[in-house]
């Protein structure tokens, strides 16, 4: 029998943290509740898009952490070492949401996720490769792009006893070529921290996460920060889990919790059997967006 994507079944928690202003408080909350989900049977944790900082262009430089060498030291990057630890701690895998990264060589600051592996080794980085800048005229205009710079490749990380997964950061959700060539090289979960706002998330979080998972008959977690309404941006929440046929598995409201779902084994294979897209694709007339990419 064809091995399945997913090998084994898998838990998953996305973790809808509640951070604020300060970087070591943020840390220790992050750690208590991926020990909670891992408590509860979670294989795989995922925490939000900046999930030790606020969210915003001025906060980036001022939050943000040296990488290299790697390991690098606990000064250079507390993250880095907190999240080794939950994973280790926890015998999860775990996808660390993202910080703000510093580049010295360049002077360079990248919005970026950390994957580590249960023995807490660093098994993948994803730098955000498409920044959200937007101007919604008396809605929300953001621009990362005035700070941060843009990382360059798609991120797929193979956990062995389960198979591959994508990462990305939010705004990268919107263009589905990532999630396409990730999916084509045999992801079976895409997932994304994100914090979406008041006026995108109400516009396209929901869509957007099952868009994702219709196109490419995959398991989609969009993992979003707590809203708070004090903060300068506030988080849509609304953290969810989306099946392989796009339906919804669960969906949190917008204060802080943690979201799990169990994934089965087979549940891709018997979607792609009923509605069979994936081997109708015609690249005889438009191109195969992941040819060209060497997972
Ligand atoms: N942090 C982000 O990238 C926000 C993306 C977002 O809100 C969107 O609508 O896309």
């Amino acid at each position: 029998m064809a091995t399945k994507l997913l090998k084994a079944p898998l838990k998953l928690a996305l973790i809808q943290l509640s951070s604020g202003a300060d970087k070591a408080a943020n840390l220790a909350r992050a750690r208590s509740k991926v020990l909670e989900a891992t408590s509860q049977g979670a294989n795989l944790v995922v925490l939000p898009e900046c999930f030790n900082s606020p969210y915003g262009t001025k906060y980036f430089p001022k939050y943000a952490e040296t990488l290299l060498p790697s390991p690098p030291t606990t000064e250079q990057s507390p993250s880095w070492h907190a999240l080794a630890d939950m994973a280790k701690e926890g015998k999860t895998y775990l996808v660390g949401g993202s910080i703000p990264e510093y580049w010295p060589e360049t002077n360079k600051y990248y919005n970026t996720s950390l994957v580590f592996g249960p023995e807490g080794k660093l098994l993948a980085t994803h730098r955000k490769v498409h920044l959200f800048d937007i101007d919604i005229p008396g809605k929300i205009t953001f621009r990362e792009s005035e700070v941060l710079s843009p990382g360059n490749k798609v991120t797929i990380v193979d956990l062995p006893e389960y198979g591959k997964i994508g990462v990305a950061i939010c705004y990268d959700i919107r263009f589905p070529e990532l999630a396409t060539i990730a999916a084509r090289k045999g992801a079976f979960l895409l997932l994304y921290p994100g914090a979406f706002n008041l006026t995108t998330g109400a516009l396209h979080w929901e869509l957007q996460a099952r868009a994702r998972a219709m196109d490419n008959q995959v398991y989609v977690g969009l993992c979003s920060p707590a809203r708070d309404m004090e903060a300068d941006y506030n988080a849509w929440g609304h953290s969810m889990i989306v099946d392989p046929n796009a339906g919804i598995m669960a969906q949190l409201e917008e204060k802080e919790d943690v979201v799990y779902a169990d994934l089965e084994t087979g549940r891709i294979e018997e979607t792609r059997k009923g509605i069979p897209i994936y081997t109708q694709r015609r690249f005889d007339v438009y191109p195969d967006v992941s040819e060209h990419y060497e997972a």
